[in-house]
């Protein structure tokens, strides 16, 4: 079922009845939190050795193995109250440098946004008896849709986690129906509960009209604190229902994320539903059909901890002996099974892979550095399956590659990878959107790259259809901004579907967006119209017709390949003349005069003009030497126009890196 699906059957579906409601134990006999000097805070338990760990974890049997995740807006708070977690099963020790402990990419602390699900098993000790739990921190940004889909299918339940003073937020809204679609058992959990601005009838009553879940069910924390945490677990034990497998039957495992290791090659994170795996097991990929040898089997805990088995519910990792070479052939949602019952095991029907949506070209700065670049490029595909790749060349920056992306902020996150974990500097083109053409004769073309869309005075477009990739976009926000946000939102060519007050003051608003127009930081403009009140949610709405046409930057009449767009028409002027203003300022003024233009097929849209430098020719003559005057300017007017002729105009890099970084 897809998103907009499930918002519309969480709007008109019937009300949902709650799992029954349980009162949360809170265990005073395990520990008790105690307000020390600092905060709540308090490990419960201390970490066992690996021996302690693995012998505790063969005595557990599946009825006390619980897997969830926990999902939330971005910023309510999902990595902290997983510390808090890890803290108290005391998985880590509570130190400050424990802050953040899933979020393991630079990237992801530096942004203090999660980018790519991380999982970590903990043992956690209620009524005298040990639980298995499996816990999923999943990015809340929209790019990341396809991390959070993935992580369902490992877990039994989530918890519900909103921000007690922002409340319900869009990507509450969407990871509420993505998880009820996928029948998760939900734990609502209000967090952020220490601050001043903290209001949490109001969000207990935004969870029961728009949810349908029991506020009495909620349970109340601040991750920051530590205050409320301990109450979590219990929870989880009491409303998430624990896996169900066989450990008899043979072994089928379904394969949830993977990851490259220079060492031990492919690792794959995998969800045993039934049989028991362990290094020297013959296996085989129902999906591909290779075979292989399990070289160790283990748990994060956080960090990768070898086992002797994995066992029917439990998520773990998996690498092979010899290594899984190619990160392709680790194919998400593929089944694995033992050389033996290859016959026996049906697989999993698997997972939608995701679309890129936004297109970029990388060069490096330096094209001396391509090949440092080239690795840093496939080490980072090799760990992020949703970037697409291809080699691309333009002639104003050179060599490079042209990468798909499923948002900007994927976009932009993964540019900040390459810096930060390779060092490797990129100059990257504006985002695009693909276009679809239906020619006369029928057949359909998916053009990514603007430069190979045909220039509007090919004579085939006139009987060709256009079409643009369009979202449906959700937005949440204080009624004050609504009028606002409403303007926004037909400027950049939206079609109004939903208006709707989910509070008194609270408004959702759903709007179809062309792509195109989102991917043109539509969020930054949105926050400043709404002073960073405003939430935003997207899917695919599919194509639209529109009228759509190639603008093209052009230096004294050539093209700059690497400054192209395809646009819709009443796009076409503003952004012509802010692309020549724009470009102007940071073109050096040269012996020649300069043209740029923005042009559509043999339309010129917009044109600046940078006059040559003008040396004093006469600067050494006696102001009444007329005739010698008049055959110096002369000369130099010829030399000029020699050097126009023959002049390839040379435009520095580093114009183009400053014209098309924002
Ligand atoms: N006052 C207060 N701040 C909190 C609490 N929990 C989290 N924060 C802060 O809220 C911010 C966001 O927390 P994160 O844990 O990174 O949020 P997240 O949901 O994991 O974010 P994404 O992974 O990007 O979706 C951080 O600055 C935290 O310190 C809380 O209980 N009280």
């Amino acid at each position: 079922m897809s998103v907009a699906q499930s918002i519309r059957r969480a709007w008109t579906r019937p009300r949902w009845v709650a799992p029954p409601r349980t009162i949360v134990a809170h265990d005073r006999r395990v520990a008790s939190p105690v307000r020390s000097s600092r905060g709540w805070r308090r490990a419960y338990a201390s970490k066992p050795t690996p021996a302690e760990l693995e012998s505790r974890i063969a005595a557990v049997p599946i009825e006390r193995y619980r897997n969830f995740c926990i999902v939330a807006h971005i910023d309510h708070g999902k990595s902290t109250l997983s510390d808090r977690l890890l803290e108290l099963t005391g998985t880590i020790s509570a130190s400050d440098s424990n802050k953040q402990i899933l979020d393991k990419l630079d990237v992801e602390r530096e942004r203090g946004i999660t980018v790519k699900a991380q999982t970590c098993t903990m043992l956690y000790n209620h009524r005298g008896e040990d639980y298995l739990i499996h816990l999923v921190d999943t990015p809340g940004h929209v790019d990341f849709r396809a991390e959070v889909t993935r992580s369902y299918a490992s877990c039994g339940g989530a918890l519900l986690l909103v921000d007690a003073s922002q409340g319900i937020q869009a990507q509450t809204a969407s990871n509420f129906h993505l998880a009820f679609a996928q029948d998760l058992a939900l734990v609502p959990v209000i967090n952020k509960i220490d601050m001043v601005s903290a209001d949490v009838p109001r969000v207990l009553e935004q969870i029961e009209t728009s949810f349908e879940l029991d506020p009495k069910d909620a349970v109340l924390v601040s991750a920051k604190t530590g205050k409320g945490v301990d109450r979590i677990l219990p929870a989880v034990i009491e409303k998430i229902p624990n896996p169900v497998g066989d450990e008899k039957k043979p072994l089928k495992m379904l394969l949830v994320d993977s990851w490259y290791d220079n060492f031990r090659g492919v690792v794959l994170l995998v969800r045993v539903f039934d049989g028991i795996i362990r290094a020297g097991d013959n296996v085989v990929s129902l999906g591909t059909g290779m075979k292989y040898t399990v070289g160790q089997v283990g748990i994060q805990y956080p960090d990768a901890t070898p086992q002797s088995v994995l066992r029917a519910g439990q998520v773990g990792y998996v690498f092979f002996n010899p290594g899984m070479k190619k990160i392709q052939d680790a194919k998400l949602g593929d089944t694995f099974t033992t050389i033996q019952d290859e016959d026996a095991v049906e697989p999993y029907p698997g997972f939608e892979e995701p679309k890129p949506m936004v297109f970029v070209a990388a060069f490096p700065t330096d094209q001396s550095d391509y090949s440092k670049v080239a690795d840093s490029i496939s080490q980072l595909v090799l760990n992020d399956r949703s970037v697409t790749l291809q080699k691309a060349f333009s002639e104003a920056l050179g060599s490079g590659w042209r990468l798909g992306f499923l948002g900007s902020l994927h976009c932009s996150v993964f540019q900040d990878r390459l810096k930060q974990e390779h060092g490797g500097d990129v100059i990257l083109t504006e985002p695009t959107v693909p276009t679809k053409i239906i020619w006369a004769d029928g057949s359909e073309e998916v053009v990514q790259n603007p430069m190979q869309f045909p220039d509007a005075s090919d004579q085939r477009l006139r009987s060709a259809q256009l079409f643009e990739p369009f979202v449906r976009a959700t937005i949440t926000m204080p009624e004050e901004y609504l009028g606002r946000v409403i303007e926004l939102c037909e400027a950049n060519r939206g079609e109004q579907k939903k208006l709707d007050f989910f509070h008194s003051t609270q408004v959702i608003l759903i709007y179809d967006l062309p792509a195109a127009q989102l991917v043109d930081d539509f969020f930054g403009k949105l926050k400043g119209a709404t002073k960073g009140y405003a939430t935003l949610d997207y899917e695919d709405a599919g194509w639209r017709e529109g009228k759509l046409v190639k603008l093209q930057l052009l230096v004294n009449k050539q093209p700059v390949d690497a400054i192209c767009r395809v646009v819709h028409t009443s796009q076409v002027d503003r952004l012509g003349r802010q692309w020549v203003s724009k470009f102007k300022e940071h073109v050096q003024r040269q012996m020649f005069e300069i043209i740029i233009q923005a042009a559509t097929g043999n339309r010129i849209v917009a044109r600046e003009t940078i006059k040559a430098f003008r040396k004093d020719v006469l600067a050494k003559l006696h102001a009444a030497d007329i005739t010698r005057r008049r055959k110096l300017l002369e000369k130099q007017k010829e030399g000029r126009k020699r050097l126009r002729s023959i002049g390839n105009v040379v435009i520095e890099q580093a114009a183009f890196q400053k014209f098309l970084s924002k």
